[in-house]
């Protein structure tokens, strides 16, 4: 697309820069805002300096970024809803908390998926 609203974008290219930068400060936000999000990242650099300290084969390390990649895109997602949640009502809503509790479970579920997958490729490394 060579325009958005306002013509704000000139050009193909910078198009796809202003779309980077925008997303980065998405994530950004969620990180600065968000106290699941740094907890996801501090956990997630953590598994990363253990993995490293107990060298993990290729193809756990394809597991385990497989993973926190997961976890964290699914937290960004949770966070958008939120805000769209928020945004569309103040006030409570049934609606507005099935919304953000289906999202706050899509994560759930997939950070048990994660520590699963933690369990099965560090306990045998650790014992
Ligand atoms: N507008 C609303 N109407 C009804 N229930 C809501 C509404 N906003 C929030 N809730 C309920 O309160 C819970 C907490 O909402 P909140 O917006 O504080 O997010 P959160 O779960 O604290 O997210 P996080 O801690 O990850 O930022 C929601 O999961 C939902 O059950």
């Amino acid at each position: 697309m060579s325009s958005d609203y306002n013509g704000k974008r000139t050009s193909k290219s910078s198009g796809v820069l202003h779309s980077f930068r925008y997303a980065l400060q998405g994530i950004i936000h969620a990180f600065l805002k968000e106290r699941n999000m740094k907890i996801h990242v501090v956990i997630s650099i953590l598994v990363m300096i253990v993995g490293m300290a107990v060298k993990l084969t290729p193809m756990e390390w394809l597991f385990i970024v497989f993973t926190i990649g997961g976890v964290i895109t699914l937290e960004l997602l949770n966070t958008a809803i939120e805000r769209l949640v928020d945004l569309v009502t103040p006030d409570f809503h049934p609606l507005a908390k099935q919304a953000k509790d289906v999202s706050a479970g899509a994560v759930l579920i997939f950070s048990i998926v994660a520590v699963i997958i933690g369990l099965i490729i560090f306990i045998p490394k650790i014992f």
